[in-house]
């Protein structure tokens, strides 16, 4: 049997979560603080984490980096309140193997352990080779199909897992695709946290002459300062403690092929500077080795922040960025393409139903009304996360606001209503162009719901408001908010779900 540990201080759901986990045939160890994990993981080995995003003792980023320090292998999974979307995206790229948000719901827990469990230990790992597709649709190459909407879309491509509509957006990131793919240039992708720079970098290989040859892609943010120059440029048996064995480098993985450096301005000085030997010499040596190896690889590297900014900041060489910085293309943020939101959300459906059996077919009109407005902070990642939570509690054949996250269906109304936390989530994700949709740039006018016109639906209101009031004073978090309300925890969920589909009659 395999042990699952979980680590929130919460220990209603440490207890809900282990009876379940337990009837599914999972042997379950619990910790309620940061420091007792890591106690119980010096002395056992289980094979997953689930970890609470807010411990007391300890927050996420902290933990997770260092389980993922100690026991690299280790996949972690961090539970989150959708409020901390930005956060748990981030921690997505210090290592935690995928994020599932509170409240927890049965089917979703299943699949994401399973998910974590089965994965070869490489998805885990910083380095990753091409993965295989999730969907079923052409693996090698390009192919242009057919699209369901016509009118808006024509030309959808789709290529691999990933699809490629007619928008302005898509135009101009194919064209530049192009231009680029056959040359030797390296590439600098700039885009937030999950708006799809690994595809783009995927798709420019594919389109080049190296699309026969190995694509290897590298988190540099999930590198330890210790181990990057091994996994890097490898290491000789005996090189240092631990060097067991022999180990070929990601470089040499992708020789005659591509290699994608994701985040790369986490990488530390000293490895800047052997990576500026290998961008100018195109050869390396492998740790503790005497051997220059000659390479040829392709060079893609990705960055959140604006790479000149690390530059300026003393994070990044200056002359390694100009070696770097022969085409560059900027991926805009998922709330900057309110047309692309639909084709996105309709292909991880797609996607997400043969992952899972499923079959839902369309967003209700709804749905699409709250994803049109909503502010994507998460990109693509976020979104194809909802889509695959929706998709999982929904079993007629339309997605409804009540299987979102209720910070997502009620996304307006929280706008309207300011408070100073929302406030502070919202504004340091908000463009500074004016092409963010309205919704999160303006007060707007509140829904007018059903709930105006009846007694009942006035109560209900009145309830929501405080409900709402309390949410916000405690950041979101459901707990606490239950306990400023007196009330348990799942009257609080109940509430909420009752509202939603109160005003979805
Ligand atoms: N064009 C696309 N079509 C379909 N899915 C996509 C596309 N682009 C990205 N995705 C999906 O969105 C998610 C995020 O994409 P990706 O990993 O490429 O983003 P990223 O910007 O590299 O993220 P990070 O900054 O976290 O490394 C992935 O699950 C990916 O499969």
């Amino acid at each position: 049997m395999q042990t699952i540990l979980i680590i929130d201080d919460d220990r209603d759901i440490c207890l809900l979560l282990k009876r379940f986990l337990t009837r599914h045939n999972y042997d379950v160890a619990e910790a309620y603080s940061g420091k007792k994990a890591l106690e119980y993981l010096e002395e056992n080995e289980p094979a997953l984490v689930m970890c609470d995003f807010r411990l007391e003792d300890m927050d996420g980023n902290t933990l997770l980096a260092k389980i993922k320090e100690r026991y690299y292998h280790l996949p972690v999974i961090i539970m989150t309140g959708y409020s901390d979307i930005k956060i748990a995206v981030e921690v997505m790229k210090m290592g935690a193997f995928d994020y599932i948000t509170k409240p927890l719901f049965p089917d979703e827990i299943l699949v994401t352990i399973k998910k974590a469990l089965e994965a070869p230990a490489q998805e885990r790992e910083p380095v990753r080779q091409e993965r295989p597709a999730g969907i079923n649709v052409p693996k090698q190459g390009t192919a242009t199909v057919a699209s369901e909407t016509k009118e808006k879309a024509p030309n959808i491509t789709v290529s691999g897992e990933y699809i490629f509509g007619d928008s302005t957006v898509f135009k101009q990131l194919l064209q530049q695709i192009d231009l680029v793919a056959p040359t030797n240039y390296t590439v600098i992708i700039h885009g937030e946290s999950g708006s799809g720079k690994e595809a783009i970098a995927q798709e420019i290989h594919k389109r080049s002459k190296r699309k026969n040859k190995p694509f290897v892609a590298i988190d540099c943010g999930a590198l330890s300062k210790e181990l990057a120059g091994s996994e890097l440029f490898g290491h000789e048996k005996g090189s240092f403690t631990g060097a067991l064995n022999q180990k070929t480098g990601s470089f040499e993985m992708a020789n005659g092929g591509t290699i994608f450096l994701d985040e790369i301005a986490n990488l530390s000085y000293d490895i800047q500077v052997s990576l500026l030997r290998v961008v100018q010499e195109r050869k390396m040596r492998r740790v503790g080795g005497l051997k220059d190896i000659e390479l040829d690889v392709r060079i893609i590297i990705a960055s959140n922040e604006r790479l000149w900014d690390a530059v300026r900041k003393g994070k990044f060489r200056e002359d390694l960025y100009h070696r770097f910085n022969e085409f560059s293309i900027d991926i805009p943020p998922l709330r900057q393409r309110p047309d692309d939101v639909l084709l996105f959300a309709n292909f991880f459906l797609q996607q997400t139903n043969q992952e899972l059996g499923k079959n839902v077919k369309r967003l209700s009109p709804e749905v699409e009304n709250i994803f049109r407005n909503y502010v994507w902070y998460g990109n693509l990642r976020e979104l194809k996360n909802v889509i695959k939570r929706a998709t999982l509690l929904t079993d007629g054949e339309e997605i409804e606001p009540t299987a979102l996250p209720f910070e997502i269906s009620n996304f307006n109304k929280l706008q309207f209503d300011k408070g100073p936390q929302i406030e502070t989530v919202t504004s340091s994700y908000l463009p500074s162009t004016p092409a963010a949709p309205a919704a999160a740039m303006e007060e707007e006018e509140p829904q007018r719901s059903l709930s105006e016109t009846t007694l009942k639906g006035a109560s209900i209101d009145a309830e929501y408001e405080m409900i709402l009031k309390a949410l916000k004073k405690v950041n979101f978090n459901k707990s606490k908010a239950a306990k400023l309300l007196n009330i348990d925890r799942k009257t609080l969920y109940n509430k909420m779900k009752q509202y939603q589909e109160f005003n979805n009659q």
